[in-house]
């Protein structure tokens, strides 16, 4: 599915008192809604199928505004999101796009609600009218692909699993709806180093199987290794969409609204400074210490030769 947004904006305080009073319901009520700041504004892009699409910016600029639009949860103020060129306007395309863009949102297991983990994970695909002759197979096969045994929890209670197992289980909710387009707020939020890596490397595995990613983070690193493109908000705004090489190229630009480089990049620019002839390019821990060997061969070559003569 492809997700377009055509000069998105919008703002919680004005947007809905600005609609009615347009349609001129419930005048008195709303009165003459402040012109509040906008939490996004203009926003034009596009999600392609089968991308992960990071998206980046500072505390308030709007990225969870952002990915709620995803799914038609909200709606712009102006202008609008299309769903393969239809509208999430119309209520049935809303539902219809709902059941193939999987939100979770951030720590999602604050969510969780059922008395069992098999009733929390079946919520979902229930609600969606999937029946429930194939209900099983459903929580079955999520609770799999989080790498849970289904056997072991599907009649335990989801509040009796520890913190990483209770993430996973909402995760699955959100799986057995058998989305095409997972749109991810902060996914490794809160989590030890180890689970952080496995469940990020479990999205990266969604994405390689075919599924799209959206995913909101903090972490420069993790978007510069894991996203096919970076979207960068500030103050509701569009500052930067490309590839992670485009995005990551200019530090001192990024830092005038609040982020950073990744880390192995930030690093790899102090090594230039000092004279280190490195490439540029690279993203990861390892990119760079490969880039640094073929440095350092380099170096050893040319003294070698240097040598000889
Ligand atoms: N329910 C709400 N009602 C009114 N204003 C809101 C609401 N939610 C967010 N905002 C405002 O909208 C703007 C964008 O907020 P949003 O939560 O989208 O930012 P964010 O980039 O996700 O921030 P963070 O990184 O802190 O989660 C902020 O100014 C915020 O205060």
């Amino acid at each position: 599915m492809r997700l377009e947004f055509e000069d998105v904006s919008y703002s919680y305080e004005g947007g809905e008192a600005k609609k009615k009073k347009r349609s001129g319901a419930k005048k008195a009520q709303w009165g003459n809604a402040p012109d509040a700041p906008w939490a996004l504004r203009h926003v034009s892009f596009t999600v392609e199928p089968g991308e992960f699409l990071g998206i980046a910016g500072h505390t308030g600029s709007g990225k969870s505004t952002l990915i709620q639009h995803m799914n038609g949860l909200i709606h712009p103020t102006e202008g609008r999101v299309l769903a393969d060129g239809e509208s999430l306007a119309s209520k049935e395309v809303a539902r219809r796009v709902r059941g193939r863009v999987g939100l979770v949102f951030q720590y999602p297991e604050t969510q969780l609600f059922a008395a069992t983990v098999f009733d929390d994970v079946a919520f979902g695909p229930r609600n969606m009218g999937v029946p429930e002759a194939q209900i099983e197979q459903r929580v079955r096969e999520a609770l799999e692909r989080v790498g849970l045994c289904f056997e072991q929890l599907k009649g335990r209670s989801p509040f009796s699993l520890s913190g990483g197992q209770q993430r996973r289980v909402a995760f699955a909710g959100v799986l057995a709806m058998n989305p095409e387009m997972l749109v991810l707020d902060e996914p490794a939020a809160g989590l030890d180093p180890k689970a952080r890596e496995d469940f990020l490397n479990m999205i990266s595995g969604f994405h390689a199987q075919g599924t799209t990613v959206v995913m909101v983070s903090h972490s420069m690193d993790d978007l510069a290794a894991r996203c096919s493109r970076v979207l960068v908000l500030s103050e509701g705004e569009v500052f930067a969409l490309g590839t992670p090489a485009e995005v990551f190229a200019d530090g001192e630009r990024l830092r005038s609204v609040g982020l950073g480089l990744p880390a192995p990049v930030a690093f790899a620019g102090q090594l230039r400074q000092a004279g280190f002839p490195l490439e540029a390019g690279f993203f990861t821990e390892e990119q760079l210490a490969d880039a640094i060997a073929r440095a350092l061969g380099r170096a050893v070559a040319a003294r070698e030769g240097a040598d000889r003569r």
